[in-house]
């Protein structure tokens, strides 16, 4: 069935406790977009991402993805995912490139259920798209900081998956690797149209890239076109994006 937003919330709520995150939440994220989430230290990009996820469950309102309710969601191979901070610590593990992207694809199918010839088709496919063709064999340890989340990415991508979420992808990368990346990122957008979500502290850098802005603040989430975020950056507002001092 042809879905229209890749994910969809209506008065989403979420309380660690007694501490309310989310309030009463409604947005939705395109099919085929490529959409900033923003928001200050603590603001709660990280538990939508949970309920996003299926780690944490909402309190009250309801959270779709692709179409189906997430509490009931099952397609979990069509959702990719790169987790925050990890590339560095792939630089002392004993695994080849091969592994590590073959690892996305055991999570999303199964050990068994891929044939040989395919999953290494796959893995070269994923590689290819990251700009790492070849690399298989290489050990992650040996790659530089902006190789290694390259390969993070293609791990994310194994399995061909229509939304790709990410958590502050470029944290430890230099500057030059985290223009690469972000390159990488808004022309596997345009070029393969998928979904692409990405947690960023950088609005600044991305805001050319992206088709649309989230931004978590007091519990609600405000949607922004680019247009909308390159305005108030001009006009220096203040509260576009993290604590970090660069909006
Ligand atoms: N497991 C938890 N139990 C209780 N409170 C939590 C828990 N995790 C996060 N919080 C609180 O919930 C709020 C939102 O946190 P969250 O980590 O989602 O924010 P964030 O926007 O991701 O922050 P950052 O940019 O620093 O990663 C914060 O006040 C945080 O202290």
């Amino acid at each position: 069935m042809e879905t229209r937003t890749a994910i969809e919330s209506h008065n989403l709520s979420f309380s660690y406790g007694t501490l309310p995150v989310l309030e009463n939440v409604s947005f939705s994220v395109p099919e085929g977009s490529y959409t900033a989430l923003i928001g200050a230290n603590g603001a709660g990009k990280s538990t939508l991402l949970k309920l996003l996820l299926g780690e944490l469950t909402p309190t009250s309102g309801s959270l779709s993805l692709l179409g189906q309710p997430i509490r009931s969601f099952r397609d979990w191979p069509r959702i990719g995912y790169v987790p925050q901070g990890t590339q560095a610590g792939y630089a002392d593990f004993p695994a080849s490139v091969s592994e590590v992207v073959s690892a996305g694809l055991y999570k999303k199918i199964g050990l068994f259920r891929f044939a040989n010839a395919s999953h290494r088709k796959e893995i070269a496919r994923a590689l290819s798209l990251v700009g790492m063709d070849g690399f298989e064999k290489r050990p992650i340890g040996d790659l530089s900081g902006g190789q290694r989340q390259r390969v993070l990415l293609a791990r994310a991508l194994a399995g061909q998956p229509s939304l790709l979420i990410l958590d502050e992808p470029m944290t430890g990368v230099d500057a030059q690797n985290a223009a690469a990346f972000r390159e990488l990122l808004h022309r596997l957008n345009r070029e393969t149209g998928i979904t692409v979500l990405l947690v960023t502290h950088d609005i600044r850098a991305v805001a050319h890239d992206v088709t649309g802005v989230l931004r978590l603040e007091d519990g609600t989430v405000d949607a922004l076109t680019p247009d909308e975020i390159l305005d108030e950056l001009a006009h220096h507002h203040t509260h576009t994006g993290g604590s970090h001092g660069n909006v």
